[in-house]
């Protein structure tokens, strides 16, 4: 379009295409859609931009989050001079300029807050996703599903994508599969018989980082748990062994008085003494190539020798193939890239991160920052922060200290093992879970939620699809027919209702027995109920004591969920959504609000004993569970009483990371999946 055309376009003009594509019908009901966009990130922009174009009128844009500096690579709606503002509320202003008639209103929140209820999703026609976290998706999942209000969910992970059309009873929810579990190691992949690079890197990230400046665990409890199943006893009783020996480091470390070098202490320990320890169990090293213990001076100097990487190890038969380091099948690996072009800084080329490590930069990257040979070392930099007052350091892919710390121990471990060195940015990516995101495909899948969310508008359920954005050049997108709802999902095949209320006056026994209503006349009989809230046991048959409290005082308040689960399992859970009471109601008038209609769940078959967050398919975390069967007399539930989660272990910690941890060396590993996140 010439810029002489640009200035007079007239509204008709603007529109003329849409209004061909959508047809008459459709696009005059656009301006008076209320839209919802949660999220104003990579795809939200993009997102934005195209309802706005396509003659969207109301729209509400939701995000939690300011501007960073790295956002400005794709989110195009974002400026330099916007950085630490908004997202949402920039958002809003530079879309808005793109359509005169859009009215978007901007709010800085986070969507799980507790004023964003079922009712204020109800006010909304549509709702769009465009989050990056399972917890938030999760959370807008539900509230669609009790409001009843269609929802386009999406994501995208680098070149991969997907668009999901949502709504209850027509389609399944976000919540009625299983989402893949991330990658898993087993302990003893990580702790003494690492094959890969990222083996090397979450040790250096979730074990050594931890162990050393992180809090002082006993880790006795999870080599008990691996001994019990089945991991090499041997191999547990030296891990054993190794414990001990860091607590000793960990004093040094934090002691100011110290006049140790803990670096040194730390490379003598980890890299030598460890190392022959595992080398003195010959078995474990007849079907797997040993480890080189290293040797912090001959490195130094450049003398050392190393065992050639990139081996899989049964490809060396278990021996180690010594050569000088410095030459891996006779090309000078260091400082060269992929391509055999030196990276080094001597030459001026390259990213510092991006150019190959050799041994001794690995070394002195642990001993000094090979930018400046006079900065303390990534050890002592992190010691002197622990004396400074950190009680504790975690990995943070955006603190130097430490990723530099990762960087050197994970590439020395990788020596150690004969296993390929990663450089500082490899290790970025990896130890902070790094997606790069695409701003094409989160175009693409812009282009394609619009798409769908025009057939919900249309009601042409027929139409809708569950869109890939797929890395194959020659089917660059497939698509899946909407599969229907999972009968067990314990999400959106609960019968939803409202309960408006006063919770600060209004009794736990008021609420269950205002839906449940009479029984006898509606057909359910007299039915014994257990109550719940998220995985909280409110009531039960046999257990009543929390009847008589206040909503309030058991922390059942606006936004939140109340379960009342049939405990004969004939009838379904109802899911009672507490709301306010409007602001003209009576004060005389009692102090809660009944939905016009009582829920009837459908009969249905169901085990014995149901919860609200069945079933299995979709809860994962076997600790976060709390007993559901009645028992006789229950604690008394005082507040928001969560299952305890004491301080996480070193396991948690792993999988907090995204690194699950095996239970079992045998345990099959999953193919890799890709989580769209
Ligand atoms: N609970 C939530 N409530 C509101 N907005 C949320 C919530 N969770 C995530 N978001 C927003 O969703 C958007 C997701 O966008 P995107 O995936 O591009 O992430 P980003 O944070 O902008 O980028 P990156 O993670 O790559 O730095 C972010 O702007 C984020 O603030
Ligand atoms: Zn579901």
């Amino acid at each position: 379009m010439s810029s002489s055309v640009a200035p007079n376009l007239s509204r008709a003009g603007r529109s003329t295409h849409a209004q061909a594509i959508l047809g008459p019908e459709l696009y005059a009901r656009l301006p008076n859609t209320k839209v919802l966009l949660v999220g104003a990130g990579g795809i939200g922009c993009e997102l934005l931009k195209n309802i706005v174009l396509t003659g969207f009128g109301d729209i509400t844009l939701l995000d939690l989050d300011t501007i960073d500096l790295s956002n400005l690579n794709r989110q195009f709606l974002f400026r330099k001079k916007d950085v630490k503002q908004s997202k949402a509320l920039v958002a809003a202003q530079t879309a808005s300029a793109f359509n005169p008639n859009v009215h978007i209103i901007p709010i800085l929140a986070n969507i799980k807050e507790p004023q964003f209820d079922v009712d204020w999703f109800q006010s909304f026609d549509l709702v769009l996703n465009a989050l990056d976290n399972l917890e938030a998706r999760r959370h807008v999942n539900k509230m669609c599903m009790a409001a009843g209000v269609p929802l386009v969910e999406s994501g995208t992970a680098g070149y991969l994508g997907q668009v999901q059309p949502l709504l209850k009873d027509r389609t399944e929810c976000f919540d009625c599969v299983t989402k893949p579990t991330p990658k898993s190691f087993p302990v003893c992949t990580i702790r003494s018989t690492p094959s890969q690079p990222i083996h090397c890197i979450v040790w250096a990230k979730s074990y050594l980082l931890p162990q050393l400046f992180g809090e002082d665990e006993d880790g006795g409890a999870e080599l008990d748990e691996a001994e019990k199943q089945g991991e090499n006893a041997q191999e547990i009783a030296a891990l054993r062994k190794e414990a001990l020996a860091y607590k000793a480091v960990r004093s040094i470390l934090r002691s100011a008085s110290s006049t140790e070098d803990a670096p040194r202490m730390i490379f003598q320990k980890v890299f030598q003494s460890d190392i022959l320890n595992l080398l003195s169990m010959e078995d474990m090293w007849r079907s797997r190539a040993a480890p080189t213990p290293l040797d912090f001076d001959s490195i130094k100097e450049g003398t050392f020798s190393l065992r050639e990487t990139h081996k899989p190890a049964s490809a060396t038969n278990g021996k180690s193939l010594a050569l000088p380091e410095g030459k891996m099948n006779g090309v000078k690996t260091s400082p060269l890239n992929g391509n055999g072009v030196s990276t080094s800084p001597q030459n001026g080329t390259g990213l510092k991160d991006q150019r190959a490590l050799s041994l001794q930069d690995v070394l002195a990257l642990f001993i000094s920052r090979y930018t400046d040979g006079n900065l303390p070392t990534s050890s002592d930099r992190l010691a002197a922060r622990l004396r400074g007052g950190e009680e504790t350091i975690a990995f943070d892919k955006d603190d130097d200290d430490t990723l530099d710390f990762v960087t050197a121990t994970a590439n020395l471990r990788a020596a150690a093992y004969g296993i390929e060195r990663k450089t500082r940015w490899e290790v970025k990516e990896i130890a902070g879970n790094i997606i790069p995101a695409i701003a094409t495909t989160n175009a693409i899948i812009s282009g394609l939620i619009v798409l769908q969310a025009l057939h919900l508008l249309r009601k042409s359920y027929q139409l809708l699809k569950n869109v890939h954005v797929q890395f194959k050049p020659a089917v660059p997108l497939s698509t899946i027919n909407m599969c229907s709802p999972n009968p067990h999902c314990g999400i959106c095949r609960d019968t939803y209702t409202k309960f408006l209320c006063d919770p600060a006056i209004v009794t736990l026994g008021e609420l269950v027995d205002g839906i449940l209503g009479d029984g006898e006349a509606r057909g359910t009989g007299k039915r014994e109920v257990s109550v719940y809230e998220d995985k909280r046991v409110l009531s039960d048959p046999d257990w009543d004591d929390n009847n008589d409290r206040t909503l309030e005082s058991l922390n059942v308040t606006r936004g939140k969920f109340v379960s009342i689960v049939d405990e004969e399992g004939e009838w379904g859970t109802i899911a009672v959504a507490i709301g306010v009471l409007p602001p003209n109601h009576p004060s005389d008038a009692p102090p809660f609000i009944l939905p016009p209609q009582l829920p009837r769940p459908p009969r249905q078959v169901r085990p014995a004993t149901p919860t609200p967050t069945e079933p299995s398919r979709k809860r994962s975390a076997p600790d976060d569970e709390i007993e559901v069967e009645p028992s006789a007399k229950r604690p008394r539930t005082n507040g928001p009483s969560l299952p305890d989660v004491s301080s996480p272990s070193k396991k948690r910690r792993l999988e907090d990371d995204g690194f699950l941890m095996l239970d079992s060396a045998t345990d099959k590993l999953d193919d890799d999946v890709i989580e769209i996140d």
